[in-house]
């Protein structure tokens, strides 16, 4: 059993600014998320994309807005749980009781539940499931893993083209198979990879994955033509997509509204201890952002402050005065 002043549910960018908010109000911090890796959205779908309208950073590609946020979380050290599905929310006393769907239990003062749209798993791939970690990934944090191979890359949105671009540079060769012969993704990243040395392919699908521990190579096939053909690649970016599942919270007892969680102004949620923020709450007037959940976040750790340690401020004053 896990004990901490604050758990955060979700290490998206909203969790991990809490978490940053948290250690700055003197609280001990844990974060838990699905994902293998912090960063929520902004990770698992567009690390690559420059972001233009968080404050203060001009422009800033995903991954390193998710990088800088975990840096300065990391002033408050919190302990991370990733790879675990918060499942279970039960109060006990004055304390919230977190259940992992690995059985993992976290006793906190208050929680705090920053879980955007939901767990989003990706997609697996229909076939060669079983590569996974050998070869096969869905997520590609850090793009160094993949320099000098051979990459194929399985989809036709956003993601398998932004993966695409950003590979490309590094990669020995960037195969991109679509099993429809039009894009799901901005025309300007389709042109900018028709210009690239990244070879398209459509319509093909992935039909056999095969290799001796790791993957050696791919067998596609034309679903107009049923040709099919076999690739030498070392590894295989599946990006087909998210399956986003608020699951396990919409039994917790919380307030919902159209698959939020309903907060008031102090993001506080209908249970004692309990706060939401970010992407996944709903009130009058709130608008789904990077900025307003970082707002909502440092709203959200004020007021549970006082609730945690009786007899402290809402206020904490400012970051520079305090340190
Ligand atoms: C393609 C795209 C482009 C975007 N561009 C912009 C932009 O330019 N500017 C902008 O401001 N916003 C942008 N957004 C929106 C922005 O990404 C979201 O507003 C932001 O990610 C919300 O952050 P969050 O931390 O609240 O939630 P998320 O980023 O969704 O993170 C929630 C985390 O909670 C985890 N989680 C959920 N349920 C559980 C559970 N039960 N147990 C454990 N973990 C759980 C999830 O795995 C996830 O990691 C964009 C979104 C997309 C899809």
């Amino acid at each position: 059993m896990i004990e901490t002043d604050l758990l955060v549910v979700g290490a998206g960018p909203t969790g991990l600014y809490a978490a940053y908010y948290a250690g700055f109000r003197g609280l001990t911090v844990t974060l838990m998320d699905s994902l293998p890796e912090p960063g929520g959205q902004v990770t698992a779908l567009y690390p690559e994309k420059l972001i233009f309208d968080v404050a203060g950073l001009p422009q800033v590609k995903g991954q390193d807005l998710v990088d800088n946020l975990v840096a300065q979380a990391a002033q408050s050290k919190p302990d991370y749980i990733l790879g675990h599905r918060a499942e279970k929310l039960e109060q006990r006393g004055d304390r919230v009781r977190v259940e992992s769907d690995q059985g993992l239990e976290v006793l906190a003062a208050a929680v705090l539940i920053t879980a955007g749209i939901g767990t989003f798993s990706p997609r697996e791939v229909p076939v060669g499931q079983e590569y996974e970690g050998r070869g096969l990934r869905y997520f590609v944090p850090k793009l160094d893993e993949l320099s000098g191979l051979d990459v194929l890359i399985v989809g036709g949105g956003d993601s398998a083209l932004d993966w695409a671009s950003s590979l490309e540079p590094l990669a020995r060769s960037v195969t991109l198979i679509h099993r429809r012969t039009r894009f799901r993704a901005h025309e300007r990243s389709v042109e900018r990879l028709l210009q690239s040395r990244v070879r398209l392919l459509t319509p093909w699908e992935l039909h056999r994955v095969f290799g001796e521990g790791q993957i050696d190579g791919v067998e596609i096939i034309n679903n107009a033509t049923q040709e099919r053909a076999a690739l030498e690649v070392q590894a295989v970016v599946a990006a087909l997509g998210f399956v986003a599942d608020l699951g396990p919270m919409t039994r917790w007892g919380l307030e919902q509204r159209a698959r939020h969680i309903v907060v008031d102004s102090a993001m506080r949620t209908n249970l004692p201890r309990v706060f939401a923020a970010g992407d996944i709450v709903d009130y009058e007037g709130k608008v789904k952002l990077i900025a307003t959940g970082f707002g909502e976040a440092a709203t959200a750790i004020n007021n549970a402050v006082p609730i945690i340690r009786p007899g402290a401020k809402v206020f904490p004053g400012h970051s520079s005065d305090v340190g």
